[in-house]
């Protein structure tokens, strides 16, 4: 199996230091695949930009021209025709800069919503360990202040350096037209705000790491406080939460205060070598007029050529640092884009590819992804998407096929009636970077209709089995066949149509209890729903709500009991009707009386299917037709619930009020 080389989210903040153009370098190499569509846009953009340039210089040329044939003269005939044009310069450019700024900041948006949703994608492709691994706070933080900052970079940036080149080249021409000698002398102080920009640069790339990470660490402790706040103020840890908070906040202050520092000290630095040049071209200025080599109005469209020039050099050197600040953001996508998902769908000819598949994946404004985006070899990626492991868009590598098998052909599994047999052989499993097995050569077998409980101690490796059942994670050796065929010869979302599992906790969706079971299967009628609901025991319940199915739930205020979501949960599973159900702890947390009503409902869910719970529950395992004992990883015993009892040992042992439980 391919490791994941998985890190926390500091060691990765202070791996790998790339220089600051080189992390620019790679950012936007990796980036840029995703303005694909609108790099015609981003052309019109430009050329506005210029047209604003050109219109600008026209007017300075026209305000020499008033100084000198109206002000100096202080002759009204020589005020009128310069002023029309001028106006008219003006209102025309207002237009073209109101164009254009509308047009980059819809660029600039449009990308934010491919960065994120690329992002996004390639995130739902990766095993749970990962979401374990980091915070969740920080990841919300990636997804959101991260892809903006890289969009600073990657689209406003292009467009502002681009306009400002112009700018910068266009003024420039205009004044060594006016006047060369001068001009050149003013283009002497020009390097000196680069050089200012250079000098910051490699201080402001540590500082922006700092302030992503802070950025980072507080959204997580806001996230984390708020879902723990009814155990806080049960344990009255308010005070420490608040400094938890404080402590987070803090550090983000510092890193936020020197960033500005860091802005500050080159606005700062700029303004003075821009008085300075002001002030030698007026001295200059005024040398040449007293000498009758320049007039007034000459004068004047220099300096305002030199005061428009200005601002583009500086916003290049200021890019130059927004860019090095938004690389450190691009370095936490990567941080996700690389991250390998644990299973990959096999590799399906195109044109064997399941017409029934969920479509290529697509943009979340509908248009279809670019195709080939941020790989980290910058080579471009096709989107698959033969399955909900449609992110390979993202992803840095091909699968290989697991166990050194060549790819392989998408079989297709039999219709949901007979369906079912799962088959472990010989299954080893260790998690991605933890260096040990969890689970070592498991062999089983679950037939159709038949009810198999897992039980064992607690860290046995029980759940970790779940996840292979579902494949969430791959067996390192031995395998798993559904129906005689291996799990990783099929594609994913067939698989996770042919198992279901329903969580520990039931899963709540925004939206309607309607919702929250459709979800099971989408597009079921109102009547499959009420079926699905009367079968798992949710139906009165539901009922007897002032909006019935219409009833809003949303993950954390859902306003039912746990055993209700928990048959609510059984609804959806039952709509799904799929031929195999892995279920998770299913009456954890449920006290007798939820138990006695969930496990008929249960016993319906299960009926004709093959079935796998993972459970401490003995009401549980008295349904079941086999338990098997799970112990450090192995199969330690396995029969019937009475089978194990009688014979004692570990299973007895675990029983509720024995010494070992
Ligand atoms: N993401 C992970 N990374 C590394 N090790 C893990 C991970 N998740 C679980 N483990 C380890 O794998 C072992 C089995 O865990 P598992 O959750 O499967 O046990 P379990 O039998 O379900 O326990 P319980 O009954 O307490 O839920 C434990 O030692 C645990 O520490």
């Amino acid at each position: 199996m391919e490791r994941w080389s998985g890190m926390d989210t500091l060691s990765q903040g202070l791996a790998r230091r790339p220089e600051p153009g080189a992390a620019v370098r790679t950012a936007v190499r990796r980036f840029w695949p995703l303005t694909a569509g609108d790099r015609v846009w981003m052309l019109v953009v430009c050329c506005l930009s210029l047209l604003t340039a050109l219109g600008e210089t026209a007017a300075i040329l026209l305000f020499g021209e008033l100084t000198d044939g109206a002000l100096r003269e202080g002759d009204l005939d020589g005020f009128w025709t310069p002023a029309v044009q001028w106006l008219a310069v003006a209102v025309v450019t207002a237009l073209l800069g109101y164009l254009g700024n509308s047009l980059a900041a819809l660029l600039a948006e449009r990308f934010v919503l491919r960065l994120r949703a690329a992002v996004f994608r390639h995130l739902q492709t990766l095993p749970p360990h990962y979401f374990q691994r980091h915070r969740h706070g920080d990841l919300v933080e990636r997804l959101t202040g991260d892809v903006e900052a890289v969009e600073q970079m990657a689209v406003s940036g292009v467009l502002q350096g681009v306009s400002a080149l112009l700018g910068a080249l266009l003024y420039a021409a205009a004044a060594l037209w006016l006047r060369w000698d001068l001009a050149l002398a003013t283009f002497l102080t020009a390097p000196l705000f680069l050089y200012a920009a250079k000098v910051l640069s490699g201080r402001m790339s540590a500082v922006s790491r700092q302030e992503r990470r802070a950025d980072g660490a507080l959204t997580s402790v806001v996230a984390e406080a708020l879902d723990n706040m009814p155990f806080t103020q049960a344990y009255n840890r308010e005070r420490a939460e608040a400094q938890r908070l404080e402590g987070a906040a803090r550090a983000w202050l510092r890193a936020a205060v020197r960033g500005a520092r860091l802005d500050e000290g080159y606005r700062q630095s700029i303004e003075v070598v821009e008085t300075l040049c002001v002030l030698g071209i007026i001295g200059l200025g005024a040398w040449e007029i007293s000498a009758g080599r320049m007039s007034l109005g000459q004068l004047l469209a220099f300096a305002a050529f030199v005061g428009y020039l200005y601002p583009p050099i500086r916003s290049l050197g200021g890019l130059a640092l927004t860019a090095t600040a938004a690389s450190a953001g691009a370095e936490r996508l990567f941080d996700i884009l690389d991250a390998r998902p644990a299973v990959r769908d096999p590799e399906v000819p195109a044109a064997r590819a399941d017409p029934a598949g969920p479509p290529g994946a697509v943009d979340a404004d509908g248009t279809d992804s670019p195709p080939g985006v941020v790989g980290a070899d910058g080579t471009a990626r096709t989107v698959v998407a033969a399955g909900p492991g449609a992110g390979k868009a993202l992803g840095t590598g091909e699968p290989k096929s697991p166990g050194g098998r060549g790819p392989a052909a998408a079989p297709r599994l039999p219709a949901r009636s007979g369906g079912g047999r799962l088959e472990l052989r010989g299954v080893r499993f260790g998690y991605p970077g933890a260096g040990r097995s969890v689970l070592r050569d498991v062999s089983f077998t679950a037939a159709p209709g038949e009810v198999v409980v897992v039980t064992g101690p607690s860290g046995a490796g029980k759940s970790t089995l779940l996840a292979l059942l579902t494949r969430f994670y791959d067996p390192d050796a031995g395998s798993i066949l559904l129906d005689g065929t291996d799990l990783r010869d099929l594609p994913l979302d067939r698989l996770r149509e042919h198992v279901t599992l329903l969580p520990q906790r039931a899963h709540v969706l925004s939206g309607s209890i309607r919702e929250n079971i459709a979800c099971g299967r989408p597009g079921a009628t109102d009547a499959e729903i009420e079926r699905a609901a009367r079968a798992a025991g949710a139906h009165a319940f539901v009922r007897a709500l002032d909006d019935g199915y219409f009833t809003p739930l949303a993950p954390r205020s859902t306003g039912l009991s746990g055993g209700q979501l928990q048959r609510i949960a059984i609804a959806r599973a039952l709509l799904r009707d799929s031929p195999v159900l892995v279920l998770d702890e299913p009456t954890t947390g449920l006290d007798a009386s939820a138990v006695h009503h969930l496990l008929p409902a249960l016993r319906r869910l299960s009926a004709g299917r093959t079935t796998v719970v993972v459970s401490h529950d003995m009401s549980v395992a008295a349904l079941a037709d086999r338990v098997l004992v799970l112990e450090a990883g192995h199969l330690a015993a396995s029969g019937t619930h009475a089978q194990l009892l009688a014979r004692g040992g570990l299973y007895a042992s675990l029983q509720p009020g024995t010494a070992a439980g």
